[in-house]
């Protein structure tokens, strides 16, 4: 099934339908987080193929466009079968390429699969409108609005190393719906586990060039395809920094942003502490923390915290740290900068005087959870995101200091609150500057048809099954102007 996407284990591109090679002969090796092995090459393409792959998307994209939308529904269902029948060997692959443990790489492409399914289904329900003139003043009966939803051309599909089959599909699938076509630039560490994802659209029928791929380092071909004059809009998911350096490089083309996070969770004196801490420890630690929900602050009400803490402290002690494709949570991070980064907040706290509950303990890119207390909004580890495994507990004197550290932060994804009272749950949430309020629960994105978004640093546009499918669409006004008789008149019944 997966035999031509790769040569020797050089991975190809997808581009009209084919498996191609690069002309640039220049590769990037993908080796495993876990232990350096080579999982395999990918390609670093050339200006020129990007300038191919997008006019073919951009030639593609209305015999797509123009399919019934039950028969594209029934492709992107074949591909939820395909992905299914080989879920196991694509979450091996992930697993190897960006450390994910093996539990969590499973959920995650049969988390995709129901996605597809519910995308395909979806997509059929998506309706256009009528409207008729005269609920606007100086206007009649006789104008009347048939409103479609049209597709808006080619989707650059931008996803993160954290979600590469996951956040690749959130995009190309309801794209796709849509009647787009699609150029997707996955995540260098990523990239194969991406391509695999490919070749499933692909094996399900796609017409050749709806999908297209482009490997190479963001940092050196993504201006160029960002830039690209026949992109009609950008579906991004990554870092705020590089998310604002396509916002300044870019105009007029419409962009779908879900950004960084410094999800707080807020916990009240009335809060059962061994729900909150069980929902804090998972939302905090999975996947060791790479996650743009997790959980990366917690407020906490200075009469309950010392019992928080403890058990937050006795709860991360039992997390398993070691080898992803055991039985574990915590996994080495997806490389060494990434875990010299978090270390640099670790040492900033320490120096500024947190106390140290548990972790602080490295091998190479495998940091130990961590966590800690009294943590304070001089120390950076308060404000910024360190996408690994280091919680910070914050003690607050009551909910509005929760409410002001919460809200000062430059991002906006989410928030938990914890509490039994409801009335408190609302009043809090109504006031907390973020995309979504989770009560009694921790951070997350699912289930992937309810909105998901940012605000702030954290992003632009929404998400979630439907609501992505509306944002890579647009509303089309086909206005039938009657001629006024004036023969009869009033109701007919
Ligand atoms: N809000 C959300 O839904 C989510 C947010 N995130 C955020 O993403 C970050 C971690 O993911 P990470 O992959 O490191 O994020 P990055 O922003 O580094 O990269 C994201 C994607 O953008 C590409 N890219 C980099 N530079 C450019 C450029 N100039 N033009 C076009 N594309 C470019 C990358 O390619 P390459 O890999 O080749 O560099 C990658 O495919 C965290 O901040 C996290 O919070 C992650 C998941 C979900
Ligand atoms: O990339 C991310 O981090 C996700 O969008 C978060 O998804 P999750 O809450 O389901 O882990």
């Amino acid at each position: 099934m997966f035999e031509d996407i790769k040569d020797n284990n050089i991975y190809k591109n997808l581009y009209d339908g084919q498996w191609v090679s690069s002309a640039s002969n220049n590769f990037i090796t993908i080796n495993s987080p876990i232990n350096e092995e080579e999982v395999g090459k990918i390609q670093a393409m050339t200006g020129e193929e990007v300038d191919k792959v997008v006019s073919k998307a951009q030639s593609s994209f209305g015999v797509w466009a123009d399919k019934p939308v039950s028969e594209r529904a029934d492709i992107i269902h074949k591909s939820a079968a395909i992905l299914e029948e080989n879920s196991e060997e694509i979450a091996n692959i992930l697993t190897k390429e960006i450390a994910k443990d093996i539990k969590s790489a499973r959920s995650e492409v049969i988390r995709t699969v129901d996605f597809i399914r519910f995308t395909a289904d979806e997509g059929k329900r998506i309706q256009g409108e009528t409207l008729q003139g005269d609920g606007f003043h100086g206007f009649s009966k006789d104008k009347l609005a048939f409103v479609t939803r049209e597709s808006v051309g080619v989707v650059l599909a931008i996803s993160p190393f954290n979600y590469p089959v996951n956040l690749s599909a959130s995009k190309i699938a309801p794209a796709l719906m849509a009647g787009n076509s699609v150029v997707f630039k996955p995540p260098t560490q990523g990239s194969i586990s991406a391509l695999y994802l490919a070749k499933v659209f692909q094996a399900a029928g796609l017409p050749n060039g709806v999908l297209n791929t482009i490997t190479g380092k963001g940092s050196e071909i993504g201006d160029y395809i960002i830039k690209h004059k026949e992109i009609d809009l950008i579906n991004f998911t990554g870092s705020s920094e590089v998310g604002r350096h396509i916002s300044e490089v870019t105009s007029m083309v419409p962009s779908i942003m879900e950004l960084g996070g410094k999800d707080a969770a807020i916990v009240l004196k009335d809060a059962d502490l061994e729900h909150a801490a069980n929902n804090i420890v998972k939302g905090a630690f999975s996947y060791s923390g790479q996650r743009c929900t997790a959980l990366k602050r917690v407020l906490v009400l200075e009469s309950i915290a010392d019992r928080l803490v403890d058990l937050i402290t006795e709860y991360v002690s039992k997390l398993k740290v070691g080898n992803p494709f055991d039985d574990v949570t915590i996994t080495p991070l997806i490389n060494n900068k990434a875990a010299d980064f978090v270390q640099g907040l670790i040492d900033d706290a320490i120096d500024k005087g947190a106390t140290l509950k548990i972790g602080n303990k490295r091998e190479g890119n495998l940091l130990y959870p961590t966590v800690f207390d009294n943590v304070t909004t001089d120390m950076r580890i308060a404000w910024e995101e360190p996408f690994g495994p280091v919680l910070p507990i914050i003690r607050v004197k009551n909910i509005d200091e929760a409410v002001d550290i919460a809200n000062a932060s430059e991002y906006g994804l989410q928030s938990s609150i914890f509490t039994n009272d409801i009335d408190d749950a609302f009043h809090i949430a109504r006031l907390l500057e973020v995309g979504t309020v989770q009560i009694n629960n921790k951070t997350e994105r699912g289930p992937d048809h309810f909105p998901f978004l940012g605000v702030k640093s954290s992003g632009m546009g929404t998400q979630g099954i439907r609501y992505s499918i509306e944002a890579m669409s647009r509303p089309k006004a086909i206005v039938v102007n009657l001629r006024e008789r004036s023969d009869k008149v009033g109701q007919v019944k």
